[in-house]
């Protein structure tokens, strides 16, 4: 079963453009990264299908539930981490914890009590006297106490600091084991690469890849850094000569030479190096945050 299903599924606020057109599959036990830059449209699509506004097409599903029809039931077997989270201010922890596990008719004291530990969370602090990161790991506690089936996490580690952020994810890979649905949005790309298997790159309110972390991380094109003088234009010149197509990327200067992505031919890269006075050539695989970079930034076709 698909833990997450839409077909077509569409938001304007308006006339503004939300989401258009999202077709997305998450498998039940996925650990699943929706990554995108910021307003591509992760919020929008995380409140449309937990119902908290209203699509204006398509359709979705949660756990093979209907997203209008059965918001109610949806909201028991999921747990959800907003992007910004308001708590009522003069309440403890440790009573505002137990009125959301009460929404959802469930007595959650002993996993909460657990996971306040883990988090290093006092549940005698008033919810006003807290620093912004304990607001947030209040309101992960809140998201996963109850055990969900599925958990939607928007942009979930921001203000927790790096060991609170590890302890975080552990928890999440432990639950995710037991077989609990992870949904991550996120624009934190190595967390997507840590700790998702597969992901969708939403930009500018439609998807524009889907699959695999590994797939979307595949590319042909590599790293070239030269010490010396080299002129890329004639790389251009010379792929022309050859009827072929040479992509330059990401040129960056450096103090005693350049640095580009190539995607090309490699021989066309070696004759074009040898006719100039280079002192040192390395060609790398480029790393992960570059290639998604490029679909963040490019017209979305993979490098
Ligand atoms: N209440 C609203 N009224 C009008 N437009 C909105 C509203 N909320 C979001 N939008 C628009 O919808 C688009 C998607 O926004 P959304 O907040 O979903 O993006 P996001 O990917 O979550 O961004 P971020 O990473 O910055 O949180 C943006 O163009 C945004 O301006």
């Amino acid at each position: 079963m698909y833990a997450i299903q839409t077909e077509k599924l569409t938001k304007y606020y308006g006339k503004a453009r939300g989401i258009i057109g999202l077709d997305l599959e998450v498998k039940e036990g996925d650990f699943y990264g929706f990554i995108g830059p910021n307003g591509a449209g992760k919020s929008t699509t995380v409140r449309t299908l937990l119902g908290l506004i209203h699509k204006t097409e398509g359709r979705a599903s949660i756990l093979g539930m209907d997203i209008e029809k059965d918001r109610n039931r949806i909201l028991s077997e999921t747990g959800y981490l907003p992007s910004e989270a308001a708590f009522y201010p003069g309440m403890r922890v440790r009573d505002m914890l137990r009125l959301s596990a009460g929404l959802r008719g469930k007595d959650c004291r002993k996993n909460a009590s657990e996971l306040c530990e883990r988090l290093l969370l006092n549940p005698d602090s008033r919810m006003d006297t807290l620093s912004y990161g304990n607001r947030r790991k209040a309101a992960v506690v809140c998201a996963l106490q109850h055990k969900p089936r599925l958990c939607i996490l928007d942009e979930p580690t921001g203000g927790l600091d790096p060991l609170m952020q590890r302890e975080f994810f552990s928890i999440l890979r432990e639950y995710n084991e037991k077989g609990m649905t992870v949904f991550l949005s996120s624009h934190v790309l190595s967390e997507i690469q840590r700790y998702c298997t597969r992901a969708a790159i939403i930009r500018e309110g439609r998807i524009i890849a889907s699959g695999s972390v590994e797939e979307l991380s595949r590319t042909n094109a590599r790293r070239v850094s030269v010490r010396g003088r080299f002129d890329l234009s004639s790389l251009a010149g010379a792929s022309a000569g050859h009827g072929r197509t040479v992509q330059i990327r990401d040129v960056q200067e450096l103090e005693d030479g350049v640095s580009f992505l190539f995607d090309g031919e490699i021989n066309l890269l070696l004759s074009a190096l040898a006719a100039h006075p280079v002192q040192d050539v390395t060609i790398s695989e480029p790393d992960l945050e570059e290639i998604f970079l490029h679909y963040y930034t490019d017209g979305g076709e993979k490098p």
